[in-house]
């Protein structure tokens, strides 16, 4: 899997947030998107993922501009934004059912339903299949969200934020998760104003993406 930027530059309110980013998100690369309030990760992230076309420059998707393989880049990608992405007035396992339906995912010989209590598991939400998603903790709810990465295939996952609201554990078995799916090929882009801890520096697959807040953007390998 490779997603490339050439020349990528977003301007906001007559400010460039960036420009000229040439950056190579490679196979079993985990990058770290850093910076301060208001520099341009979340814009980024939703530009990388398809969401926002108001930029300048090319993403390329194993090398074609994204414009001509759409499709096959919105099968590989699974991104988890700021806002969760659930319907609250749904139970976790409808809410992972109504996801499959929606993105094909086939789960092989499993069900939906089995996918879904699987996921739904590994995310430690186990005897809250049922519940209504709105009478959960906001942890709990980003758990469901979160449960996602348990169902996918997905190889590229881009996720603004995703520590929000979550225990200490939680934040050690999704880093585990993350640094799993590298060495096992796949790739992460993560934005996160959490300090330290969750995501080891001495990780062999660890990278930076800095903002500097004046519009530079520093790649550190
Ligand atoms: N829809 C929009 N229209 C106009 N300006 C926007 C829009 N969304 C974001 N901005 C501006 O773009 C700049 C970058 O916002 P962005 O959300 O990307 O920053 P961020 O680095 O993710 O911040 P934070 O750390 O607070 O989440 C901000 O100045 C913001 O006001």
């Amino acid at each position: 899997m490779q997603l490339d930027t050439r020349k990528l530059g977003c301007e906001r309110d007559e400010r460039w947030l960036f420009s000229d980013l040439d950056w190579h998100i490679g196979p079993g690369e985990l990058w770290r998107v850093e910076g301060p309030n208001g520099s341009g990760k979340t814009t980024l992230l939703r530009i990388l993922s398809g969401q926002m076309a108001d930029y300048t420059g090319t993403l390329l998707w194993q090398g074609e501009p994204l414009g001509r393989c759409r499709e096959a880049f919105m099968a590989a990608m699974l991104y988890i934004g700021h806002r969760p992405g659930i319907k609250k007035a749904l139970t976790p396992l409808e809410n992972l059912d109504w996801y499959q339906a929606m993105s094909t995912i086939t789960g092989g010989a499993r069900t939906r339903r089995e996918a879904g209590l699987e996921a739904l598991e590994k995310v430690g939400l186990a005897g809250f299949e049922e519940s209504p998603v709105e009478a959960l903790s906001a942890g709990q709810q980003r758990r469901v969200a979160l449960a996602r990465l348990a169902l996918g295939h997905q190889t590229l996952w881009i996720l603004d934020e995703p520590f929000t609201a979550i225990d200490r554990d939680g934040v050690r078995q999704l880093e585990a998760w993350m640094m799993g799916h590298c060495r096992a090929g796949g790739s992460v882009v993560v934005t996160s104003h959490h300090d330290s801890g969750e995501l080891s520096p001495a990780s062999d697959v660890l990278k930076h993406l800095r903002f500097d807040g004046q519009g530079g953007v520093h790649i550190e390998c």
